[in-house]
């Protein structure tokens, strides 16, 4: 399975900095974690990551891709899926709807094909559905499958939202602030899915997330940002401890752990 290198990235809007000179590696089967104060350039890297940002120095590849210069739709052909802080669904659609949509972008045959070859189309129909059947399995939404999602709890949308970056099958999963908004139940639910999604499906997953608890937890490694630039890596020990992270959290230098980064929420 690939890695993920971000090579010295810079990402510049006009005269400022979201991003300067990030470098970090996301090795396969592990679970990543980006963390650091608001605005330190959490989701401008995963939108270079995604491409939804092109960065304006730098370089990232996963195994033999470079995504530096590649659109979304050519990253997730490259099996790196996303899912978004603010759910990129759609709300009057049932979860099936919803997933079945998603998974089309993976369908091998164009539109002349299902025009000419009726079957190969209808064969590749019936294995998306039953891939998506086999998500709603995983992500534990049989009860909602019909349900319009907009008329669902916020938790259970962020769920249809994992599950709609699922279906599309992918090697890396980026996961922008799955928590937020949540109360502690859902919570621990999101977080047994995402440990579930690395362990039992093999899936590498990088996260961006504000509950310190949570990340402290679940991540095998940890990146901090600040103002653009990463002041720290390591496991969640090293990078807890780490003045200036605490620093940059509490904005006070030798301090003892911020309450942050030992509590259940940021
Ligand atoms: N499209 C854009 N145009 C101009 N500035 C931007 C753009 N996107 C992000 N920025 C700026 O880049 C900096 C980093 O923002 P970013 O959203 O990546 O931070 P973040 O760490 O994800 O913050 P938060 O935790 O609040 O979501 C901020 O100063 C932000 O205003």
């Amino acid at each position: 399975m690939p890695q993920l290198h971000v090579e010295h990235v810079t990402l510049a809007f006009g005269g400022l900095k979201a991003l300067t000179d990030v470098s970090l590696v996301v090795p396969e089967g592990e679970i990543v974690s980006i963390i650091g104060p608001n605005g330190a350039g959490k989701t401008s890297l995963l939108n270079c990551i995604s491409g939804f940002y092109h960065p304006t120095q730098g370089r990232i590849t996963f195994g033999a891709h470079d995504l530096s210069r590649s659109a979304p739709n050519v990253v997730t052909s490259y099996g790196i899926a996303r899912a978004f802080q603010n759910l990129e669904l759609f709300r009057g659609l049932s979860v099936v709807e919803n997933l079945l949509l998603a998974r089309h972008t993976h369908l091998r045959y164009s539109l002349l094909d299902s025009l000419v070859y009726y079957g190969r189309a209808s064969r590749q129909e019936a294995e998306n559905r039953a891939y998506v059947e086999r998500v709603i399995d995983f992500m534990e939404l049989e009860a909602h499958r019909h349900h319009p999602v907009g008329t669902l709890a916020y938790g259970i949308q962020k769920r249809v939202e994992v599950a709609r970056a699922l279906t599309l099958a992918p090697q890396l999963l980026l996961l922008d602030e799955p928590m937020a908004g949540m109360n502690v139940e859902e919570k621990e639910d999101m977080v047994r899915f995402i440990l579930d999604i690395q362990r039992e499906q093999g899936i590498t997953v990088m996260l961006i997330e504000h509950d310190m608890g949570v990340v402290m937890d679940i991540s095998d490694r940890v990146y901090v940002l600040d103002f653009g630039l990463k002041i720290a890596e390591g496991t969640p020990a090293e990078v807890s401890a780490n003045p200036r992270v605490i620093e940059a959290y509490t904005g006070v230098a030798e301090h003892p752990p911020a309450p942050a980064l030992q509590g259940v929420s940021a």
